[in-house]
């Protein structure tokens, strides 16, 4: 019998410091007027987690594995496309994605008017379901501080069947 696996990814970006501004890119999103997200990429923690969350349900290790910094093609690469990669690479290793559910912790932006647009942008990176929620901190913490953003994700894939002997 073949079970479906679960993933658990958490990315981390702290805010841009205000002599080097940067724009916001999160779940799959431009906020303008935001304050950005440093990172080596864009800084998108949504997609970052969802993508982490991905590898570890099939199992193919992790964010640094395939998308280090160590990489210069990935500098400044939108979180759509690490996620779409990281979709590709979990159904190349021979997994459907089930669906992906993503929460942020942050103050700003006020993510629920955007939910359905970022839900979509996502989805379509991933080619399965993903959900995104938010929350604050209640003012506690690094998030409640206004300092960055946690996000946290999971994941579900089920491992394609192998292809049947043939027929005698
Ligand atoms: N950045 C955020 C944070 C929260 N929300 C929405 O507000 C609701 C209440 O948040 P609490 O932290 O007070 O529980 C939350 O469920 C989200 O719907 C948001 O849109 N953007
Ligand atoms: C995405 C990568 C690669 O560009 O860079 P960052 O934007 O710094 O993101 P992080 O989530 O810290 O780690 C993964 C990195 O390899």
């Amino acid at each position: 019998m073949i079970l479906p696996r679960t993933g658990i990814g958490v990315d981390i970006h702290a805010f841009a410091p205000e002599d080097s501004p940067a724009p916001l890119w999160l779940a799959g999103l431009f906020w303008e007027g935001e304050r950005g997200l440093s990172g080596h990429s864009d800084g998108d923690a949504v997609a970052h987690a969802a993508a982490d969350a991905l590898f570890s349900a099939a199992g193919v290790g992790d964010l640094g594995t395939h998308f280090g910094t160590d990489r210069p093609e990935y500098k400044g690469a939108s979180g759509v496309t690490l996620l779409a990669e990281a979709a590709r690479i979990v159904r190349a290793a021979g997994f459907e994605i089930g669906n992906v559910a993503v929460q942020f912790v942050g103050n700003r932006p006020i993510f629920s008017p955007r939910r359905q647009e970022a839900e979509a942008v996502l989805s379509a990176a991933a080619g399965a379901p993903v959900s995104v929620s938010a929350t604050t901190s209640d003012k506690l913490g690094f998030p409640g501080r206004g300092e960055g953003i946690t996000a946290i994700a999971t994941a579900l894939v089920i491992q394609n069947a192998p292809a049947s002997a043939p027929e005698r």
